[in-house]
């Protein structure tokens, strides 16, 4: 597995020298000034160049829990939203329809044949549906594994197509829970502390969902020692691409825009598998889901956006986009204070 190459301090300290020359207040760009200095680091180019490029791959999965009243919404919504990505018309299409964005669904671990959907949907497909984690597996071993694959396969077939930047986005009914086992595994916390309302879920609804990912948790056991066995016992299909697509790209030099509590969970296995690979992302929002700002804050990564947005799909990062664009020319465009005075 090829180590991840952090991005360029050299530009990284060229590109806060050119910041603090900019002709503005020092200072007065704010985060948009970090976040400057973070494309020019990942790009290893100082000014940055403009950030054109930005593709976005949405994972989809079913999960057991959702059979378990974990969500406000059923099964059959996954491989609906499947063809609604196809046809351009779910909420983050939107969004890459008006930021110029690339946008594939990969059908990982739908619970439905999507007869008549394009082959290629189902190209990486690994099984259908996953384990419900509190009472088996999510995957075996070997699924696991040829999940994580698959994502890096699709980063690097992403990388080929000219991504600037990336996006991974999810799709399927139930895998906030999943997305909360995982995190407090990495990280050590208790249902209680990642557990949210995903689509909506009531007070008991909350109650079950976190009893189901404390049971999860308490099987799994010390095999979340390993992110691998972590995946296997807790995660999913599409979340385990998710990680490999996340830990591809930063193996690549290539920088990534984190989405919701779905893709941060999987940065967070990302950055366990290839560690490291958390210097390569940006948040480009705070979801409301609890277990979302904690595995954010454990990676160091302060959310560009907090709109209360909780759709998942990669949304937030896309809604974050023109941010990252504008602090790359930003930095690239403005005058010096030394050429004006
Ligand atoms: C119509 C619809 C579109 C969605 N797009 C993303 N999600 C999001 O909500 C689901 C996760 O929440 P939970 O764990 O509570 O089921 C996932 O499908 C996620 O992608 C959607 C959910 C629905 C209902
Ligand atoms: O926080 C998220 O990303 C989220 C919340 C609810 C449903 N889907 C995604």
């Amino acid at each position: 597995m090829p180590a991840v190459t952090p991005p360029s301090s050299a530009a990284r300290d060229e590109a806060a020298t050119r910041l603090a020359g900019l002709a503005t207040p020092a200072g007065a760009l704010g985060r948009l000034g970090d976040l400057a200095v973070w494309v020019a680091a990942t790009q290893g180019r100082v000014p940055p160049e403009p950030v054109e490029r930005v593709r976005a791959v949405i994972f989809a999965g079913d999960h057991g829990v959702a059979d378990h009243g974990v969500s406000a919404y059923p099964k059959a919504v996954t491989p609906a939203m499947v063809r609604t990505f196809l046809t351009g018309r779910a909420g983050v299409s939107v969004l890459a329809a008006q930021h110029a964005v690339t946008v594939r669904v990969l059908d990982l671990g739908v619970d439905d044949d999507l007869e008549g959907v394009p082959a290629d949907v189902q190209r990486h497909k690994v099984r259908r549906g996953s384990g419900a984690i509190h009472l088996e597996d999510a995957l075996t071993t070997d699924e696991t594994l040829a999940a994580i694959a698959a994502g890096r396969s699709v980063a690097a077939d992403e990388i080929a197509a000219g991504a600037q930047l990336l996006i991974s986005g999810d799709m399927g009914i139930g895998n906030t829970t999943p997305a909360a086992a995982l995190v407090a595994a990495s990280l050590g916390l208790t249902a209680e502390a990642v557990t949210g309302r995903g689509t909506g879920i009531g007070d008991a609804a909350l109650d079950h969902k976190t009893a189901v990912v404390r049971q999860a948790l308490a099987r799994a056991g010390e095999r979340v020692a390993d992110p691998v066995d972590t995946l296997t016992s807790l995660g999913s299909a599409d979340i385990a691409a998710s990680a490999g697509f996340l830990a591809g790209a930063a193996e690549a030099g290539v920088p990534v825009l984190l989405d919701g509590v779905v893709a941060v969970a999987a940065a967070l296995l990302a950055d366990r598998l290839a560690p490291g690979a958390a210097a390569w992302f940006a948040a480009g929002h705070r979801s409301p889901e609890p277990a979302q700002g904690l595995a954010l804050a454990s990676m160091g990564l302060q959310p560009l956006l907090d709109l209360g947005l909780r759709l998942g799909e990669g949304s937030g990062a896309l809604a974050a986009v023109p941010l990252v664009r504008s602090a790359a020319l930003l930095l690239a465009d403005t005058a010096l204070l030394s050429e004006i005075l």
